[in-house]
């Protein structure tokens, strides 16, 4: 069987300018909610990623319509075809827990595969299960996928036992047509949020937003279509800037709103970086290197979890001993393995450093890391193991004396914006390879 494979080789420091598109992730769940509009609905600044391709196929599987033309997506919401995500989409991403809802208001029924998602730690639904109970949904979880039923969801309180960005998704996508009035309290205040709540708001949803992670949804009786431009993805706009400073260069990334960066502006400001920052982009360098930091992952608006990756790679080249506590997932530290065996010198522990103890102080999770730099890496050959682990995974390369080969980077396509063409325009060396 061929496997692509990326060979990069050690090729100083990235410069130049790079654009990002809407995030992966945003993109299939503003797709999802067109499918609670009685007409068509138009996604602009999509990206071209696998992501949006699996997301299309399930639509159009249930009666949807997908059309595409450059970075515009336009959907039309037909009648549903058949309510069941088919099998054949079993982990392929975590979107179709989110059909749940609007499945149930168009179709009264759903079945949908289980989620899969990027390897890194228990990635749950109960809180989506037991929200669309709160909201009168019969959910019957199967060994191969989820069966919901409801002749009309009502509006409910749902209280969070943790801020997770997906279920504040599924409560919301439900809550837009059920009828009265929901509230969710321990809601997921991530930018992506906000935006899908904007989305949902132009085609006539009742959404507030107060104080203290509380949102209140009135239902609606019906929803219209919306057009959205989407706003860059600040994971890859943050993957691209340390890409220029782990190298010495620096990169310009237009298209990720500042406000959507701000932790990670000061995050690496404190690490020495220098930003400019103007309307249209932002760029980073640091002229006199780069010093260690204490940094915990969070939520909105703290650290987020998906900008550890790259971090990891800037703290083996930053002068002294740095400490990353991460605190969403509880094995999102499973790619330092790779990086140690290109020569990093990362110990990782199952106790909380760097922060105030978080979910996961009373278990074994390897979730804390202390990092000592400047360490000098090597050339590897390296499988990536998940999405985030793979852009690192190129970093590490980028800096590393001697080739590397990198494996699995399906992972960064099903994410990343045409990542060959943006490294290789930053001046990487980095060879797609089928072998
Ligand atoms: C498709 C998508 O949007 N992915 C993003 C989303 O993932 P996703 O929406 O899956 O992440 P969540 O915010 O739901 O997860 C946060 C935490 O809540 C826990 N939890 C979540 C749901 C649940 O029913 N039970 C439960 O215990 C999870 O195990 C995790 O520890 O937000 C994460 C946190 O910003 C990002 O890293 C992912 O890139
Ligand atoms: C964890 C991620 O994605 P997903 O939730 O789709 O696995 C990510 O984008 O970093």
């Amino acid at each position: 069987m061929t496997e692509q494979v990326w060979e990069i080789e050690p090729s100083g420091p990235l410069r130049g300018d790079v654009t990002v598109r809407g995030a992966k992730n945003a993109v299939s769940k503003h797709m999802v909610a067109a499918m609670l509009g009685d007409a068509p609905s138009t996604i602009r600044n999509a990206p071209d990623v696998g992501e949006v391709g699996i997301t299309a196929a399930m639509l159009e599987h249930l009666g949807m319509e997908v059309e595409r033309s450059g970075d515009q997506l336009q959907i039309s919401p037909g009648p549903v075809a058949d309510p069941n995500v088919p099998k054949a989409f079993t982990g392929l991403n975590r979107i179709p827990i989110l059909m749940l809802g609007p499945l149930l208001h168009r179709a009264g029924e759903a079945f949908v595969p289980l989620v899969g998602g990027d390897p890194i730690g228990r990635r749950p639904i109960d809180f989506h299960v037991d929200a669309l109970r709160a909201f009168g949904a019969e959910v019957e979880i199967a060994a191969d996928g989820i069966h919901a039923r409801a002749s009309r969801l009502r509006g409910t309180r749902v209280d969070l036992p943790y801020p997770s960005v997906g279920a504040t998704e599924t409560v919301l996508l439900a809550a837009v047509l059920a009828e009265g009035k929901t509230v969710i309290r321990g809601a997921a205040t991530e930018p992506e949020i906000i935006e899908l709540a904007l989305f949902l708001q132009r085609m006539g949803a009742g959404i507030s937003f107060s104080p203290d992670r509380r949102i209140v949804v009135e239902g609606v009786e019906r929803l219209g279509g919306a057009e959205t431009t989407l706003a860059g993805d600040r994971i890859e706009a943050f993957s691209y800037l340390v890409a220029g400073l782990v190298t010495r260069g620096e990169v310009r990334v237009h298209g990720c709103p500042q406000d959507r960066l701000v932790t990670a502006i000061t995050t690496l400001a404190r690490m020495g970086a220098q930003f400019e920052i103007t309307d249209d982009w932002i760029m980073a360098s640091a002229p006199e290197g780069l010093r260690p930091a204490a940094v915990q992952t969070d939520t909105h608006p703290g650290f987020a979890t998906d900008w550890q990756t790259p971090l990891m790679v800037l703290f083996t080249q930053a002068d002294g001993m740095s400490v990353l506590h991460e605190t969403v997932y509880e094995n999102r530290l499973a790619y330092v393995p790779a990086l140690q065996s290109m020569g990093a010198e990362i110990e990782v522990y199952d106790t909380c450093l760097g922060g105030p103890a978080c979910r996961y102080h009373d278990t074994s999770a390897l979730h804390s890391a202390v990092v000592r730099g400047v360490s000098k890496l090597r050339g590897g050959d390296v499988t990536m193991p998940d999405i985030r682990a793979g852009f690192s995974a190129v970093l590490a390369a980028a800096v590393a004396e001697g080739p590397s080969t990198l494996r699995g980077v399906h992972h960064i396509e099903r994410g990343y914006h045409h990542p060959v063409e943006q490294f290789q325009n930053l001046g990487l060396t980095l060879r797609s390879r089928s072998r």
